[in-house]
């Protein structure tokens, strides 16, 4: 039965997400209504910018004061999409204080503070939703919070930035430039307000955290990850990763020991082979795997940036918080959190692609892989491309099975030394490039990149 009183509802931001919702919210109002059992009305938009054109917002519902606005005192709930830390932190405790559920958008505010969020949002009574926060469209929050609760997540990988699927995308398919794909992620509004977040890997970091946090019931801060962005991906790399049959993507990797006592949580680039289903995401899309003891292997897939994509999750949220205003009951609070210990990137264990500049000259394949051996780091290819003093390009190009294996370098300037390893601790690979990098004959190491999915 349908109840009279519509549930007051609040925006905070009206920028891409929010239009959309704010589009979705008052041209569905019937099927919202009927979902929830009571209508929605839109109490207040909060904006920046009053007088900017804004297609389809009711105009005498902007105001530039968020503050007030969250202080009314009658709102059920309240959904924010300005994004970053502050003044959203103390907008959000505010509505938690004048018994507003919220629903967020917002990865770096809950990868940073989640956890005191989700104890005010309990103090109060009332709900935290933030499905948008992690993947876009893509329904990840609540079947890692509520569907797999029950089994044992072991790991979680993949794809949760969109903007730099697109790039990467764009780079690889269309031999498009990087500032140029990112200008078109930025206008189709994948990108973040500062785009820095997404190319330098602070937004798939934070949603790492997120997502490892719920996976392993632990608490993991935006700090806890190791980063690195995409930044420093060249051409190169893409062309090397192609030679080998892989594609370059940057991945969130999650994972508890084996011994269940510790977790890690990483954000790279990554080459990973052309037959993984991650090769073939695409543009703008996500692709997350799940792999849980007794459920096996998930993998959960769609747009992961974007208004619409964005709302879709937002509007999840809002009914859910809705019903459960009605019900004057509370939903997803945070379940019963141990602290498992975050382990450093140097525990990692994973496989490498090293490419070296190196002196073409006799013996340095022998010098560079006792480097290797001597840091029991163990290669599984080497390649040479002689790059000058007449080599005239890649020569000796055939994969050499192991270290000394491949032929003689040619005396005389300079080649290229492409060495893909065996599984090997993080450390012991830095240690090794560290030593690399002593030797007279190792002219630069051109670049390193971590190698997933198989
Ligand atoms: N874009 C995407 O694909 C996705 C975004 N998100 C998250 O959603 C959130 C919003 O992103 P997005 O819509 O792209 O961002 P936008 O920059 O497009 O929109 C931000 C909105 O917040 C308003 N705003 C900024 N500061 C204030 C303030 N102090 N008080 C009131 N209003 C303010 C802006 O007002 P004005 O319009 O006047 O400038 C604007 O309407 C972020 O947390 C983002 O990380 C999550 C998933 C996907
Ligand atoms: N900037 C983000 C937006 C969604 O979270 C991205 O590109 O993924």
């Amino acid at each position: 039965m349908m109840r009279t009183r519509p549930l007051k509802v609040a925006l905070l931001g009206c920028g891409v997400v929010g239009s959309e919702v704010t589009r979705i919210i008052t041209t569905q109002s019937a099927d919202l209504a009927a979902r929830i059992g009571a209508p929605i009305e839109l109490a207040g938009i909060a904006v920046r910018r009053p007088n900017r054109v804004r297609e389809g917002v009711p105009a005498e519902l902007l105001t530039t004061d968020a503050t007030a606005l969250v202080k009314r005192g009658d709102l059920d709930v309240v959904v924010e999409v300005i994004g970053g830390i502050e003044p959203v932190r103390t907008l959000i405790t505010t509505a938690f204080e004048h018994g507003a559920s919220v629903v967020s958008a917002n990865k770096a505010l809950l990868a940073a503070d989640g956890a005191s969020l989700h104890a005010q949002a309990a103090e109060h009574g009332v709900d935290l939703y933030y499905e948008a926060a992690v993947a876009g469209a893509i329904p990840l929050i609540r079947p890692l919070r509520e569907s797999l609760a029950g089994d044992k997540v072991n790991r979680v990988l993949g794809i949760v930035n969109g903007t730099t699927n697109f790039i990467l995308d764009k780079m690889d398919t269309t031999g498009a430039g990087y500032s140029e794909a990112l200008d078109e992620a930025t206008a189709l509004g994948y990108a973040e307000a500062d785009p820095t977040a997404d190319v330098e890997g602070f937004d798939a970091a934070a949603k790492a955290a997120i997502l490892a946090g719920i996976a392993f019931h632990t608490r993991v801060t935006i700090d806890d990850v190791h980063r690195e962005g995409l930044t420093e991906v060249t051409a190169a790399d893409i062309a090397s990763a192609k030679k080998m049959g892989c594609t370059v993507k940057l991945l969130a990797i999650c994972e508890r020991a084996r011994d269940g006592r510790s977790v890690t949580a990483r954000v790279h680039p990554a080459m990973i082979p052309l037959s993984h289903p991650l090769a073939s995401v695409r543009g703008a899309y996500n692709a997350v795997f799940v792999e849980a003891e007794a459920a096996g292997r998930l993998m959960f897939y769609g747009p992961g940036a974007g208004g619409a994509p964005t709302a879709s999750a937002v509007l999840g949220d809002l009914v859910a918080a809705c019903r459960n205003k009605l019900a004057a009951t509370t939903g997803a609070g945070e379940s019963a959190y141990t602290q498992l210990p975050v382990s450093p990137m140097g525990d990692v264990v994973t496989r490498y692609h090293i490419s070296l500049d190196v002196a073409d000259k006799p013996g340095v394949l022998a010098q560079v892989a006792t480097v290797f051996a001597e840091h029991d780091v163990s290669i599984d290819t080497v390649r040479q491309q002689g790059r000058s003093q007449g080599l005239g390009g890649d020569t000796n190009d055939g994969a050499a099975d192991a270290p000394g294996g491949a032929g003689r370098l040619r005396e005389g300037g300079e080649a290229s030394l492409v060495v893909v390893t065996h599984r090997a601790p993080d450390a012991a690979l830095s240690a090794t490039v560290a030593s690399l990098r002593t030797l007279d004959t190792v002219r630069g190491v051109a670049s390193i990149m971590r190698v997933e999915g198989e």
